[in-house]
């Protein structure tokens, strides 16, 4: 109730803030006369931003004179300013489309203190800044940008739309205006205004600038925003970012922030312009990186230019779930029972097994023969095995208990030779033990024994040793059930790799250790043998900077990660991700209603135990975590009302009792039923070529996955702006048209399928046509049975 409450105020407040621009014509002479104040403004920011490039040359020049100059203190001082330069002109030389894009007109504060970025901090007006007869001046104009810019005497000519300043152009609503009197959306191109959009959050107080009435024009930004054609690339939401959504990009990151929303709530924007937001606020703390995870490569194809348009690059990598390890790229699907078995933590200890295993492969040696002290010396089968086991006792990193073998081999070795009991005396023993070790491993039997015995493994080479059936069996008994290791082997032996081998890769990955390296040799230096010096000093390990250079090289570790479409994620999955952030604070985005894995409660545990959250009792009902901050979305941008109409249909069916988004606008074109006649090819083909003929912009065709091949054949010459995607490629995304072809197969796919369907009936943004099969079981106005009241 409470919830449904919250989502109808955060609709209305769009919807008023909307209503409350005022709509009556505008004579155009005003919209004339504020778009030439604008420009004026944006005039201004040019030219002080030219005098800021100016400057920036200047210093590079004169660096480079210091240069000539030759003292080190000179030298440093030079290289110091040629960086700070080189940042302002890359910074100010990058052009960003839409620089400027708004404006709030505000009243009096209640105290009079400025920010740092010279704008004054109060949120709240003065007593007294409306007077009793609803007039009011305007105390403060601030513009908004992508970066800010201040003026020759530190004045803010534009605030960047992360300071704090900028808040209020986010947050403020009719509900709660602040200061705020009007927000102004400002749409320019290069150097050029075209056209302002305004709200009036304060629609009954007349206000006035500089003695003159402010003015009021456009048609809201919110609303221009959504209804604009989709491209194939995602647009970043800077000039209408919702109250809402706000809050969730400027929480301070806690250890955990949880958002959740429904299909088409913005939390894939929201998560980008966190990133953003987080990498502005402290820099130095993000300068270990930020990654965001992805569902798809879809998914990170389609995002991945919004970083850019918001001024930021370089410190967030934004990675599919399966690039997440270096060198593998995931190009398979599993079939849903295979990937179930793939995904669940069962596999841990599958793999667990699997590693120790594989040291057996390719003939292991039974018999170990070496020459020492003049004596042949033997160890059998069974005390190699006996050794073997013992150093696998715990769970340490296979490869990196080579050296403790390795040891236990040459102690059994030297217990053999009877060598031992020779000297009473501690010292003399240790000496002759110490020339026992050195000539057997130098033996050439024994290094070879000891690489056969003991190999380096890959991860590659456990999981293709993995895809022997029998072999899989063994190590999965009582585990997997025999179907299980048949489907997952039989994966296994397919070329390339599959989204969940790529989380099996990264658990062998951890479960063998990095192979050992081999070590650098010190070269001997004469010095050092007159002294004893080699025998005292270890060999050289990698010092602090080359261990600086090489974790920064792979990195794999960051400040802070964003997980987007977090519900899909499989309990081996989070395993990975949580790797990548044993350290950092974490943003994780999703909607439970749209998971396409089978078993929410194992995933949480799992997810959970990756982002360090511990339970002192039982964990909430759902898989829901309760620890963490938790933001919730409830306005859906995305579908018409139309649209999420229907969707809402098949959430009920997926997940009783779950409330949808609230639908922000509405269309008025209901979705379209269309039957399968003779081929799925013609129909479906008819109605994207009928939807590309409505719409600007993209079409996507959304099939189930094994119809993905297909149904690109279907589409086949109908251009650029239609494609065909398989159901679980939809994620995320979004076509200004969709036809969604068959529900029912769809549905069937998985266990999931509902939910997947869901996922699936959520990607339009004006046009949907479902097309039925015969499965569908449609009625005579065409509707499938899944999608009938
Ligand atoms: N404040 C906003 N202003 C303009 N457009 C917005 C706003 N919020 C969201 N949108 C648009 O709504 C659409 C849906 O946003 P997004 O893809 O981030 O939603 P989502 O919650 O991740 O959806 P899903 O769960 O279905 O993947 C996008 O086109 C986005 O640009």
């Amino acid at each position: 109730m409470a919830a449904q409450a919250q989502q109808d105020s955060a609709v209305d407040s769009v919807r008023d803030s909307a209503a409350d621009s005022v709509r009556k014509s505008v004579p155009d002479s005003v919209r004339d006369r504020e778009i030439s104040v604008e420009q004026e403004h944006l005039d201004r920011v040019y030219r002080r931003l030219e005098e800021k490039i100016h400057e920036a040359e200047f210093l590079m020049n004169d660096a480079a004179q210091r240069g000539q100059v030759g003292t080190p203190g000179a030298l440093a001082e030079r290289d110091a300013q040629v960086f700070r330069a080189g940042i302002h002109l890359n910074r100010l030389n990058n052009e960003f489309e839409d620089f400027l894009f708004g404006r709030i007109d505000l009243l009096a504060g209640r105290d009079g203190k400025k920010g740092p970025d010279g704008a004054y901090t109060a949120v709240e007006p003065a007593e007294g800044a409306v007077r009793d007869d609803r007039t009011a001046d305007i105390a403060e104009t601030l513009h908004i940008g992508r970066i800010g810019v201040l003026d020759a005497e530190y004045s803010p000519l534009v605030i960047d739309w992360r300071a704090p300043a900028a808040a209020p152009f986010y947050r403020s609503t009719p509900a709660d205006p602040g200061r705020v009197v009007r927000r102004r959306v400002i749409r320019s191109k290069g150097r050029q205004v075209l056209g302002v959009e305004d709200d009036l959050m304060r629609p009954e107080v007349r206000a006035y600038l500089d003695g003159e009435e402010l003015a009021v024009t456009g048609d809201g930004a919110l609303m221009a925003a959504l209804g604009q054609a989709r491209t194939h690339t995602m647009r970043d939401i800077v000039a209408s970012i919702q109250a809402e959504q706000d809050r969730v990009i400027r929480a301070p990151a806690a250890s955990v922030t949880f958002v959740e929303g429904g299909p088409g709530t913005g939390k894939t924007a929201v998560a980008l312009h966190r990133a953003a937001y987080l990498l502005y606020q402290d820099r130095r703390r993000y300068s270990g990186g930020i990654l965001i995870v992805s569902p798809t490569p879809l998914l990170v194809a389609y995002t991945e230019g919004v970083l850019p348009s918001l001024g930021e690059e370089g410190q967030v990598a934004i990675r599919a779930i399966g690039s997440l390890v270096d060198g593998a790229e995931a190009t398979l699907y599993d079939s849903p029972a295979t990937a179930r078995a793939k995904g669940s933590a069962r596999m841990l200890k599958v793999l667990r097994k699997a590693a120790r295993g594989a040291l057996e492969l390719n003939d292991s040696p039974t018999r170990l023969r070496v020459v020492a002290f003049g004596r042949r010396l033997e160890l059998e089968a069974g005390e190699l095995a006996h050794i073997r086991d013992s150093v696998l006792g715990g769970t340490a990193p296979v490869n990196l208990l080579r050296p403790r073998a390795r040891r236990l081999l040459l102690d059994a070795l030297y217990e053999r030779s009877g060598a031992g009991t020779r000297h009473s005396d501690a010292e003399l023993a240790a000496e002759l033990r110490s020339s026992f070790d050195e000539d057997v491993s130098s033996e050439d039997a024994f290094l070879a024994f000891l690489d056969a015995w003991w190999p380096e493994l890959t991860p590659r080479t456990v999981l293709a040793a993995m895809a022997d059936e029998r072999r899989l069996g063994r190590w999965a008994r009582r585990v997997l059930n025999p179907g299980e290791v048949r489907r997952v082997a039989r994966s296994l032996r397919r070329e390339g790799w599959s989204v969940h081998d790529i989380a099996l890769l990264d658990e062998l990955h951890a479960i063998l250790g990095a192979p050992a390296r081999p070590r650098r040799r010190r070269e001997l230096d004469p010095l050092d043998q007159l002294t004893g010096l080699e025998e005292l000093m270890p060999q050289r390990e990698e010092t602090q900077r080359e261990r600086a250079e090489r974790l920064a090289q792979e990195r794999t570790e960051y400040a802070h990660v964003i997980v987007d479409e977090a519900q899909d994620l499989t309990p081996m999955q989070w395993r990975m991700v949580g790797r990548r952030g044993r350290h950092a604070t974490w943003t994780v985005v999703g909607d439970p209603a749209q998971s396409s894995w089978s078993d929410p409660e194992e995933a949480a545990e799992a997810r959970d135990e990756a982002l360090n959250l511990r339970y002192a009792g039982g964990r909430p009902a759902g898989g829901a975590s309760s620890r963490g901050r938790r933001f919730m979305l409830t306005v859906n941008y995305r579908n018409p009302a139309e649209i999420a109409d229907l969707a809402a249909k098949v959430l009920a069916l997926a997940m009783p009792g779950a409330e949808s988004p609230s639908a922000v606008r509405s269309t008025g074109v209901e979705p379209r039923f269309a039957v399968v006649r003779d081929s799925p090819a013609d129909t479906v083909r008819a109605e994207a070529a009928r939807l590309l003929e409505r719409v600007d912009g993209t079409v996507g065709v959304v099939v189930a996955m094994n119809r993905r091949e297909e149904a690109r054949r279907w589409l086949a010459d109908l251009g650029e702006r239609v494609v065909a995607l398989g159901s679980l490629e939809a994620k995320g995304l979004e076509y200004d048209a969709t036809v969604v072809v068959s529900p029912a197969e769809i549905a069937d796919e998985s266990p999931a399928g509902l939910r997947v369907l869901y996922v699936a009936l959520t990607r339009a943004t004006q046009q949907l046509t479902v097309v039925s099969a015969e499965r569908d079981v449609p009625d005579a106005a065409g509707v499938p049975d899944l999608l009938r009241d």
